[in-house]
């Protein structure tokens, strides 16, 4: 799918999409729940499709309303193959959460998966007494339950989403587990897990990132959950209005455990106009300056931060590169190719990107079949003197089905 985006103002309001964290999370735990777990405001992106998909598969019945998704805990395995479509945390996630079962199950993945790694799987769960093939580390992987808990080291280097599921699954093994975690990244992501946990009823003691005590045989409690508004989605549209005209985002929460929501203080940092309300955010454009962001702990932002960091005058440093090797693409090198051909310079030094401000002409953009830049291409083209044409954009399902429907809502004269 092709998009042609002309250069225009950002005005209005609008209310942010569900978090696919938050809602990945929800339904795994649902999964592993007793009784019925409602869903409210649930998410339609790819990653929480598959995330459902893999929960049927392993034994949740699941009833898709207009407004809600209602979710019946698992009484047994159905099918042992099992697809996490393109998400990361699906399935770093769900193959600790599978090894609850005995039953062998074979995970498979889609599009840019299939080349990211899963190495970090491994030594935990083998150590958990799992059985795991994988295929030099990627997948298809295959695994045997039951996991049975124990005191093991994980190392968090990588990505933080193994974690995640250990984390989810560990209460419901047999035995009580010490988990030491070593070079833990992505940290808010974990606070994250840890929110959804407690407010399911199960506890977990947490000892600075770097041992997580977790007894055994506990029960998660099915209820009516609310999925959180999706600052990483949202980051587009408050830095959008900052870079051209003004916004406001309604159903995102300053008090949030979401990585993203940091989005607000590099906003400041380049001095737009933030004004942020019980229930809202206002952004409006001001005069912009470069700014010295570390986004290692919220990789995910690195793509609107760029938007950003353009509109700024001078040299704008955002830290973090390291992260984002492992993404649906090699986010710092896409980054400085697909700005590089806009005529923005962007500089990768050490664990830097260095990103001059300056004016876009207009041109093309292709997503790299990755959602966040091919949202990031949509923004850029807010500020440009001609059009930006972005190939690909239909990557923005992964997370954002609704993102261009959103961004032509505050943007009168774009033409979809
Ligand atoms: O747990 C999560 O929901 C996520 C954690 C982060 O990954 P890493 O922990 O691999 O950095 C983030 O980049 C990803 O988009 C979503
Ligand atoms: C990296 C991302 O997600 P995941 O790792 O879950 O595929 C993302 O949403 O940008």
């Amino acid at each position: 799918m092709k998009k042609l985006i002309n250069p225009s103002k950002y005005s209005g309001s609008l209310k942010a999409s569900p978090s696919k964290s938050f809602m990945q999370r929800t339904i795994a735990i649902a999964l592993l729940a007793d009784g019925e777990t409602i869903l409210t405001n649930p998410d339609s992106s790819n990653d929480s499709k598959s995330a459902l998909k893999m929960a049927e598969n392993l034994g949740a019945k699941v009833t898709r309303m207009e407004d809600k998704i209602i979710i019946q805990g698992t009484t047994g395995i159905k099918h042992n193959e099992l697809s996490a479509g393109e998400s990361g945390l699906g399935i770093r996630c769900f193959i600790p959460i599978s090894s609850l079962f005995s039953d062998e199950i074979k995970f498979s993945g889609e599009g840019s998966l299939k080349s990211r790694p899963l190495t970090m799987i491994e030594a935990p769960l083998k150590a958990l007494g799992v059985k795991v093939n994988t295929n030099d580390g990627y997948l298809p992987v295959t695994i045997q339950g039951p996991i049975k808990g124990g005191d093991i080291e994980v190392d968090g280097s990588i990505s933080s989403q193994v974690l995640t599921g250990l984390l989810i699954a560990l209460p419901k093994a047999k035995n009580n587990s010490i988990l030491s975690v070593f070079d833990l990244q992505s940290i808010p992501y974990i606070d994250m897990t840890l929110q959804i946990i407690k407010d399911f009823g199960v506890n977990i003691t947490n000892n600075e990132y770097k041992k997580f005590h977790i007894e055994g045989k506990q029960s998660y409690k099915g209820r009516e959950y609310e999925i959180e508004g999706d600052w990483s989605g949202a980051a587009f549209h408050l830095v959008g209005g900052a870079i051209s005209g003004s916004i406001e985002v309604s159903g995102i929460k300053i008090s949030s455990t979401q990585a993203d929501r940091v989005i607000i203080d590099a906003l400041k940092l380049a001095g737009a106009d933030v004004v942020c309300l019980s229930d809202s955010i206002k952004i409006t454009k001001n005069k912009l300056e470069a700014f010295r962001f570390d986004a290692t702990h919220c990789p995910d932002l690195f793509p609107p931060l760029s938007n950003l960091a353009v509109a700024c005058s001078g040299t704008t440093v955002i830290k973090g590169i390291s992260r984002l090797v492992h993404k649906e693409s090699n986010r710092a090198l896409v980054l400085k190719k697909v700005w590089g051909e806009l005529g923005i310079k962007i500089e990768l030094i050490g664990d830097e990107m260095h990103i001059e401000g300056g004016k876009i002409n207009g041109g093309k953009i292709d997503s790299h079949n990755d959602h966040r830049i091919a949202m990031m291409g949509a923004i850029a083209a807010l500020n440009t003197e001609n059009s930006i044409e972005i190939t690909n954009a239909q990557a923005i399902n992964k997370s954002y089905p609704a993102f261009f429907t959103d961004f032509k809502k505050v943007n009168k004269k774009h033409k979809l």
